[in-house]
C-alpha cells in the first residue's frame, strides 16, 4: 500500500529523529555498566545514575518536540513527571533489545533483576522487555512512541488538556503511517504499539510500589529523581 508524508510530516518526523538519537546516555556512564561489582548496593546505586542520566536526556529530547515549548509551563513539568518512568522503560528497553555496546545488554538485565526490586515486579517488567523486543520497532517507531507517551494528555494536574491531545494525535497520525510504510504485512501493528501504552501505565503503578519498596530500605535518590518523583 502506497505511504505517503506531507511535508510537515517529514519535517516531524525529521526533528523527532534527530532529538532521539542526539539525545543519548553518555558512553562513559553507560560504560560503569561493565564495572565487576556486583552487589545489590552496588547495583541500585548504577542504576540509579543510569536513570537520573536518562531523566536529564529525557529532559532534553522533550524540549526538541516541536510544540512542547510552547505548551503551559506548568503543564510542561506535568507531563514530564507523569511519564519520566514510561518514557525510561521504553529506553531500557531499547537498550536490551537492541545489540548494546558488547555485554552491556546482559549486564543491565542482570542488574535491574539484583538491584532489590521484588520478583512480583520483576516478572512484568521483563515480559514487557520481552513483548517490546517481539515488535521489532524501527528508531522512527521508537522515537514515536516514547514522544506519544510523553504527551498523553490526561496526566495528573494538566491543567490545558486539549492543547496536548492536539500535540498527541499530529505523533498518532504520523506513527500509524510509519507503521504500515515498515510493517506493510501486520494491518494490526499499530494497535498493537498502543497496546504497550496500556501495559507502560500498569507497569508505572508497579514502579511507585518499587520506589516505596526501596525507600523503606532506606535507598538514597538522587535530587533530580527526587523532584520528578516527587519522593523525600
Ligand atoms: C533509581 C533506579 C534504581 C531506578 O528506579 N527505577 C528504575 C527503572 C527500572 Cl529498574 C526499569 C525501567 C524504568 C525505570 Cl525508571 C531505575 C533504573 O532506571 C533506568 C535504568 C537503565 C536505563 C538505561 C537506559 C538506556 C540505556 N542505554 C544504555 C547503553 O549501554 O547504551 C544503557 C542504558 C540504561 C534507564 C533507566
Amino acid at each position: 500500500k502506497k505511504v505517503s508524508f506531507t511535508k510537515e510530516q517529514q519535517a516531524l518526523m525529521k526533528v523527532i529523529i534527530d532529538a532521539y538519537n542526539k539525545h543519548q546516555i553518555p558512553q562513559d556512564v553507560a560504560k560503569k555498566l561493565l564495572q565487576d561489582k556486583y552487589s545489590t548496593e552496588e547495583n541500585f546505586l548504577l542504576l540509579t545514575e543510569m536513570a537520573t542520566s536518562q531523566v536529564q536526556v529525557l529532559v532534553e529530547f522533550t524540549k526538541n518536540i516541536p510544540g512542547f515549548l510552547s505548551l503551559d509551563r506548568e503543564d510542561q513539568i506535568a507531563l514530564l513527571k507523569g511519564s519520566a518512568v514510561e518514557a525510561m522503560f521504553l529506553r531500557s528497553a531499547q537498550a536490551l533489545n537492541k545489540k548494546m555496546p558488547i555485554g552491556h545488554t546482559e549486564v543491565l538485565e542482570e542488574r535491574i533483576r539484583k538491584s532489590g526490586i521484588s520478583e512480583e515486579f520483576i516478572k512484568p517488567m521483563f515480559n514487557f522487555y520481552k513483548s517490546i523486543g517481539e515488535l521489532h520497532m524501527v528508531l522512527e517507531e521508537q522515537a514515536l512512541l516514547t514522544t506519544i507517551t510523553i504527551l498523553t494528555p490526561d496526566r495528573p494536574y494538566v491543567k490545558d488538556q486539549p492543547a496536548v491531545e492536539r500535540l498527541q494525535e499530529t505523533a498518532l497520525d504520523l506513527l500509524r503511517k510509519m507503521c504500515v510504510l515498515h510493517h506493510p504485512q501486520e494491518p494490526q501493528y499499530f494497535a498493537r504499539l498502543l497496546g504497550r501504552l496500556t501495559e507502560l501505565r500498569t507497569l508505572s503503578h508497579y514502579h511507585a510500589e518499587m520506589l516505596a519498596s526501596w525507600r523503606v530500605n532506606d535507598h538514597k535518590f538522587t535530587p533530580l529523581l527526587c523532584e520528578i518523583w516527587d519522593v523525600q
